[in-house]
């Protein structure tokens, strides 16, 4: 019988590697020693030393070609949440995710730490401190939560000693860094338009924004720790700053930072989520003649309306993880990258 020769450890591949989270991991791979193919439907930078590899992750065939030598993978690939499209998301986060498992088993791919989220577990009530054993949310707020859930059951769900083959899920929340198109373009738009001048609720919630390079740390740590005989194997971990915060003070202090006023009216938050519900309704039934993309869609009133943090506790004990960057320098350092953002 042929034997398998392992590929080197060090010899991993970054699916969504071109997207925010992912480009950050790839970076600092190669600043470890790691060899790195990116697997992405889209090519946005260069690195030397990295390859890239076009294509789509529910492609089978176009996975094993870049898995073949390789034996860990990071899978960061989702379509933004902003999308809100129930079978792109269907079709990449669960199935996609079928095949990403299906293509590493067979290219004897030996670990897979996959980016799930912290919000599996967020129905929109409040979380404080939630522990990684919250039930997953039964009723979620939209269909990309919704399918989330289902991917990091999947991803789990295979970790398998007898396959050699090992799984691990990263939950992050919040993520926030240099070159985030999601959180800070979004913020200044909103300002822009003059719509940031509310705060839902009395603005005590606290919530975790994670800088980047902390959850890049987690994802390395986690790759690093998981064996056969380690605590990781299956399971998920929450992975933030570990600092929660007013959601209203971190909108405030980025928002100020880049020159814009900080918001100081408040509103009722069960008047602005079902005025957010009704939009959503409206615009749902309106879809198939008109795509419009409210900016305040319930999944987002209620993180902004409620307390949502998480214990990092267990990734604490089984992997060492501490944040590497606090909260204050990570701000200042974000600020300082959108200089093409301030007022
Ligand atoms: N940004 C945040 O605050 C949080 C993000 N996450 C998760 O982190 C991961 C990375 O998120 P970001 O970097 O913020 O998103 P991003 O949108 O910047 O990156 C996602 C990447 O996936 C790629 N991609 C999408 N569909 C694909 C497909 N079918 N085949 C191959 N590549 C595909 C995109 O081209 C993009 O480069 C995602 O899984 C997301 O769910 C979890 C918690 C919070
Ligand atoms: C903590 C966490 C999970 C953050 C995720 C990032 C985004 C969901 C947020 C980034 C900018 C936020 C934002 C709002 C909601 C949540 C974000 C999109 C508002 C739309 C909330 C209502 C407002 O008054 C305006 C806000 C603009 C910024």
């Amino acid at each position: 019988m042929a034997t398998r020769i392992r590929p080197s450890s060090k010899r991993c591949a970054v699916i969504g590697g071109s997207g925010f989270l992912g480009r950050h991991l790839v970076e600092r791979l190669v600043e470890k020693g790691y060899s790195v193919a990116v697997f992405d439907i889209a090519q946005r930078y260069e690195v030397p030393g990295v390859t890239f590899h076009q294509g789509d992750l529910c492609d089978k065939q176009a996975l094993l070609k870049v898995l073949k030598d390789v034996s860990l993978v990071f899978h960061c690939a989702s379509p933004s949440p902003a999308c809100d499209d129930r079978n792109l998301f269907w079709k990449v986060n669960v199935e996609g995710t079928r095949t990403v498992i299906q293509a590493c088993q067979e290219a004897g791919v030996q670990k897979l730490v996959l980016t799930s989220s912290a919000s599996v577990v967020f129905e929109g009530t409040d979380i404080k401190n939630g522990k990684e054993d919250l039930p997953y949310a039964k009723r979620p707020i939209d269909y990309y939560t919704e399918t989330k859930i289902q991917q990091e059951k999947v991803v789990l769900e295979a970790c398998s000693k007898e396959k050699d083959f090992l799984t691990v899920a990263i939950r992050p929340h919040g993520i926030f860094g240099p070159r985030d198109p999601q959180l800070v373009p979004i913020l200044v738009d909103t300002a822009r338009k003059g719509k940031m001048k509310f705060i839902i609720g009395d603005g005590t919630n606290l919530v975790d924004f994670t800088y980047v390079e902390n959850v890049v740390h987690g994802h390395i740590l986690a790759a690093e720790h998981l064996k056969p005989d380690s605590p990781l194997c299956g399971k998920a971990y929450h992975i933030t700053n570990d600092e929660p915060i007013r959601f209203w003070d971190f909108m405030s202090q980025v928002l100020v930072g880049l020159g814009y006023d900080a918001p100081r009216y408040h509103l009722p938050y069960a008047l602005v989520y079902g005025i957010a519900m009704l939009l959503w309704l409206i615009t749902s039934l309106l879809r198939p003649l008109v795509n419009i993309k409210p900016t305040f869609t319930p999944m987002r009133v209620a993180l902004a309306g409620t307390h949502h943090y998480y214990s990092c506790s267990r990734a604490k004990q089984d992997m060492g993880y501490q944040p590497v960057v606090r909260l204050k320098e990570a701000i200042a350092r974000t600020v300082a990258s959108y200089p093409h953002l301030r007022r």
